[in-house]
Formats: structure tokens, C-alpha cells, sequence
């Protein structure tokens, strides 16, 4: 199986299944500074990145945006002044798809990028 961060989203259909218990324990052992949460019954996984400023925070919301348009899977973001909230679900199948997790740690590796050039 391709590491997350070498992966890419596949084309998510409306009857497409959501991780199994025993897929979610292994996925989020892999993008383990992400939280599960449910909402209204839906699982989202969410992490929040800090950044020096709000410039910063705003390259970062916009380095998102175009990995989310790149592979047509796209997150909530909250941006605020040194920090960002990403949440990732699968809106088609109201729940987690092996794609949030892809996509998780594939932002992971952007906010390396971002504090890198900070
Ligand atoms: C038509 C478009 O491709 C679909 O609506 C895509 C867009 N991006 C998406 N993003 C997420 N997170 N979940 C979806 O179900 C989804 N569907």
C-alpha cells in the first residue's frame, strides 16, 4: 500500500464505504497528531497548526486550497491570526474515507513546508 503522503485521492463516489474501525485504527496510527472527531454523527479528523503570524497562517490556508483543487478533495479551514484548523471528512459519504487520511497527511507535509520557508 502507498504511504499517505505518496498517495492521491480517488474519485469518491456517493456509495463509496467509510473505513472500517479496524482501517481507522491503523490510518490515524499514521497522522497520529490528528484528532477524531464526531459531529452530528459525523467523523472528521482535525488538527490545528500554529504559525508566527497571520501571513503565514494565510500561505498555508492557500497551499491547502490548491493541494484540496489539485485532488478534488477539499477541507474545512479556519485561519486566524498564527494558526489554522483543518478538517477533513468526506462529505459525499457523511463520514472518513481513506482519502481524509491521505489528504491529512499530505498537509502535514505542506506546514513542514511552510515553517521551513517561515
Ligand atoms: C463534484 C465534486 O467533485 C465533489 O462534490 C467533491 C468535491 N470535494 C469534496 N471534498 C470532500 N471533502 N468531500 C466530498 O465529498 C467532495 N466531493
Amino acid at each position: 500500500m502507498t504511504a499517505l503522503t505518496q498517495a492521491h485521492c480517488e474519485a469518491c463516489r456517493a456509495d463509496a464505504p467509510k473505513v472500517s474501525e479496524q482501517e481507522l485504527a491503523d490510518l490515524i496510527r499514521q497522522i497520529p497528531d490528528w484528532q477524531v472527531e464526531n459531529r452530528d454523527g459525523i467523523l472528521q479528523l482535525e488538527k490545528v497548526f500554529a504559525f508566527k503570524n497571520f501571513a503565514q497562517a494565510l500561505a498555508f490556508t492557500d497551499a491547502v486550497g490548491a493541494l484540496a483543487e489539485a485532488e478534488g478533495h477539499h477541507p474545512a479551514l479556519l485561519t486566524e491570526w498564527g494558526k489554522v484548523t483543518v478538517t477533513w471528512w468526506t462529505h459525499k459519504i457523511r463520514g472518513l474515507h481513506r482519502n481524509d487520511f491521505i489528504m491529512a497527511a499530505r498537509t502535514d507535509e505542506l506546514a513542514k513546508g511552510a515553517k521551513e520557508r517561515a
